[in-house]
């Protein structure tokens, strides 16, 4: 196997050296998550100049691959924070790539147990990289378990069973753990400080998605015009693996009602017909808003009990749904719960409410000293 192709199992199964690898991730059918088929992957950028974006973390990575190349040592533990598809894992793919080493892929939900990450920490070559995705989600005992592993570079194993019980340390090549988390809060505090290096991803700008849109139309063999590819990465909701997934969509509309190549026009078309409106919102976030105004009268309220009415999962609007919603100010987020903006009533075509007037009550004289 070429040091160039990652190692991804789903865990718990087939460890790194096994026969029965398979590249692609496994499939999730939210819209947000782990590319369905390789054509992601041929998405991906390998180099780290080819990352568009998120300058500051790339210029950090890249001190820390100069450093990691100069002294022959493996890279610091990395830990990567933010929304789903903004980039962790292409991080971490760039990186094996950029120094050559072996990269195996795993998760948090994955390894239930110790026996779990076992054959990844005793398989695991000098400088190669293991990058367990969704590590908040790791269980406490395996998480102790690797404690050592990231500080020492062992393992320590109890063979036998109460008196007789004894630990046996096992020494480990030098290896990197990188983590990715969308939830940075869940982690414990020394799980965290045994990372050295934590880069927080944050959403793109309207030009840096364009940019990957046209980079990535000519990847798919698809001619783009320059508006068009504005039009796509101002509807993509700041996230590179949305406007990937626009850009296969708008594709197939393109070849299907045209004549395939991509104009504003059809861009426009194709976008409205997913139900993506000009702020790039789906239905299920247009849904979360309108629920907080129409049912919760602009909140505040808990996510437990707009989840529990719109039916959904807390962890898919808390992951999902709201960081976008957040950073586009279209909901706050207040001691006692969210609130919908003047704005998210605008776009949705209502009129705000009169602000409520406030009262301030130190000016009042005192009944009663
Ligand atoms: N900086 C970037 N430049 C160009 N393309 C990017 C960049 N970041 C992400 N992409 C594109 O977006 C896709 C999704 O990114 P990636 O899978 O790395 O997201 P992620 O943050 O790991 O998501 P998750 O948290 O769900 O694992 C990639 O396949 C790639 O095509």
């Amino acid at each position: 196997m070429s040091a160039r192709e990652p190692i991804i199992t789903g865990g718990g199964g087939p460890a790194p050296g096994d026969d029965d690898r398979r590249r692609g991730h496994d499939v999730h059918d939210d819209r947000l998550h782990k590319p369905a088929d390789a054509m992601d992957e041929k998405l991906r950028p390998q180099r780290l100049d080819e990352v568009i974006g998120q300058r500051a973390v790339a210029e950090r990575l890249s001190i820390a691959l100069e450093a990691s190349r100069k002294r022959g040592e493996p890279l610091p533990h990395i830990l990567f924070d933010g929304p789903p598809g903004l980039g962790k894992t292409t991080f971490a793919t760039v990186l094996h790539n950029e120094l050559g080493v072996e990269l195996a892929m795993t998760s948090g939900p994955a390894l239930a147990k110790n026996a779990d990450i076992l054959p990844y920490l005793t398989n695991a070559s000098p400088g190669s990289i293991l990058f367990i995705d969704e590590i908040h989600r790791l269980p406490r005992v395996v998480e102790e378990f690797i404690y050592p592993v990231m500080e020492d570079f062992r393992v320590d194993i109890v063979l036998g069973e109460g008196m007789n019980a004894r630990t046996v340390n096992l020494p480990l090549k030098k290896f990197t753990i990188i983590g990715a988390t969308t939830r940075s809060g869940m982690l414990s505090g020394p799980l965290r400080d045994r990372f050295h290096l934590h880069e927080h991803l944050e959403f793109y700008e309207v030009e840096e998605l364009a940019k990957i849109v046209a980079i990535n139309a000519g990847k798919l063999r698809t001619t783009i015009t320059e508006d068009a590819s504005q039009e796509l990465a101002r509807r993509s909701r700041g996230t590179p693996r949305l406007a990937n997934a626009r850009l296969r969509w708008v594709r197939d509309y393109a070849v299907a009602r045209a004549d395939g190549h991509i104009t504003r026009t059809i861009a426009v078309d194709a976008l409205d017909m997913q139900e993506v409106d000009i702020e790039g919102l789906d239905r299920q976030d247009r849904r979360y808003i309108e629920t907080i105004i129409r049912v919760f009268r602009g909140g505040p309220t808990g996510v437990e009990a707009l989840a529990a009415t719109m039916n959904v999962a807390v962890d898919t609007l808390t992951d999902e749904v709201e960081p976008y919603l957040l950073r586009r100010e279209f909901i706050v987020r207040t001691p006692r719960g969210r609130r919908a903006t003047e704005s998210a009533y605008r776009h949705l075509g209502l009129e705000p409410p009169e602000p409520e007037p406030t009262f301030d009550l130190s000016d009042q004289p005192r009944l009663f000293d």
